[in-house]
């Protein structure tokens, strides 16, 4: 690959509805687009999922900047790449600061792709033409008020409902909805809300058929979940404990989780993200991808990773609708009957809306490699 320069342009974007977990609530996402182009003037883009503050992960949208900047890029430029699977290695001397390094890692997968005039997903390894995919909902002020959200989006056809629990709003919301929808696939996650105090709290989950119960306990806890599994019998899914490869074999073989939410951004990138899946694979796993409210090109980037066989699950890869009023690719991620059709032009397989990606973008810079 022939790289000649990048350009990080900074976005802020107001959701349609704010987002509120375990930590608290949200409206405005800024991240990073980074266009990665090469000597022939050929755009590879990525996208970066950190949050403005630190509550999911250590990361920042600041932080993703220093890192990028300062040291990331350097890096890139240093020697010739040949395939994207290098990425892990060369970017392996800088510690954790993983969605910052996905960030680039997904600009240089959609590059290479486009290079050998292939679908990402193909360069992936991916089987699927379509994809499942589920929603997750915030808490919501009432049970009523989630019920009919539910509604909504089933109406809409996701085929698997996320809801958000928190100490005081969990078995009553939980008991309220499955009163109501006694067979939709159900799942609630916690984002690290719990200890295992509460086990004997959440053994009471039990009752509702959960697909999943998703981060119960602390965001890097690996031991208490396996006395916590043994404890429960609904599924634990990790999310925030699962930052790397060896963080995924090492929860599979304590029995940390019985199933993974694979997220591109929180383990650094597509190649581990692969790793993951085929690991999960062997050990028969299965993963889903999970979303961090992404824009079109990150979106992109979680329907071509879930075409891979293992992802047997519903994701949170919504359509771009739930989320924005106009979304900065185009045409936009449309969901019919709970499926995703995976694009099959070259790379990401979305073309940039660029009167978009300009009315978003507060500041833009091009750093030659
Ligand atoms: O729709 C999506 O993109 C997924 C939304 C979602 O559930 C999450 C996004 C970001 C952080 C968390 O609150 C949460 C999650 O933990 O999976
Ligand atoms: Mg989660």
């Amino acid at each position: 690959m022939d790289l000649d320069h990048i350009i990080l342009r900074k976005l802020k974007m107001t959701l349609r509805d704010p987002f509120t977990t375990s930590f608290g609530s949200f409206i405005d996402k800024e991240f990073f687009v980074i266009e990665l182009v090469n000597v022939s003037g050929i755009s590879g883009w990525g996208e970066s999922v950190a949050f403005s503050s630190p509550w999911y992960t250590e990361e920042t949208v600041q932080t993703t900047e220093h890192m990028m900047k300062d040291f990331l890029i350097p890096l890139l430029g240093q020697k010739p790449i040949h395939h994207p699977d290098e990425i892990l290695e060369r970017f392996a001397p800088i510690r954790r600061n993983n969605m910052a390094k996905a960030a680039i890692e997904g600009a240089v997968w959609d590059l290479y792709a486009r290079e050998h005039n292939q679908p990402l997903y193909k360069s992936l390894g991916g089987e699927k033409n379509k994809i499942d995919v589920g929603i997750s909902i915030g808490i919501q002020s009432s049970p009523d008020e989630l019920i009919k959200k539910i509604g909504a989006f089933l109406d809409q056809g996701y085929k698997r409902i996320k809801i958000k629990i928190k100490p005081g709003k969990d078995i009553d919301v939980v008991k309220a909805v499955r009163d109501h929808y006694p067979d939709v696939p159900l799942m609630v996650d916690a984002n690290s809300a719990y200890t295992l105090e509460d086990s004997q709290h959440l053994k009471q989950l039990d009752d509702y058929n959960l697909l999943m119960i998703e981060q119960p306990l602390s965001h890097d806890d690996m031991i208490d979940h396996a006395v916590l599994q043994k404890q429960i019998k609904t599924p634990i899914c990790l999310d925030e404990s699962i930052n790397s490869f060896e963080d995924a074999r090492k929860a599979i073989d304590i029995g940390a989780c019985k199933i993974i939410n694979i997220k591109i951004g929180r383990v650094g990138g597509l190649t581990v993200s692969k790793k993951i899946h085929d690991y999960c694979a062997k050990r028969a796993i299965p993963v889903w991808c999970g979303g961090m409210l992404e824009a079109g090109i990150g979106r992109a980037h979680n329907i071509a990773l879930t075409t891979l066989s293992q992802f047997t699950l519903p994701g949170d890869t919504a359509g771009s609708s739930r989320y924005w009023t106009q979304d900065i690719i185009t045409p936009e991620v449309t969901v019919k009957n709970g499926e995703i059709k995976v694009p099959e032009e070259p790379g990401i397989g979305y073309k940039i809306n660029w009167d978009a990606l300009e009315k978003f973008t507060v500041s833009e810079e091009k750093i030659k490699l």
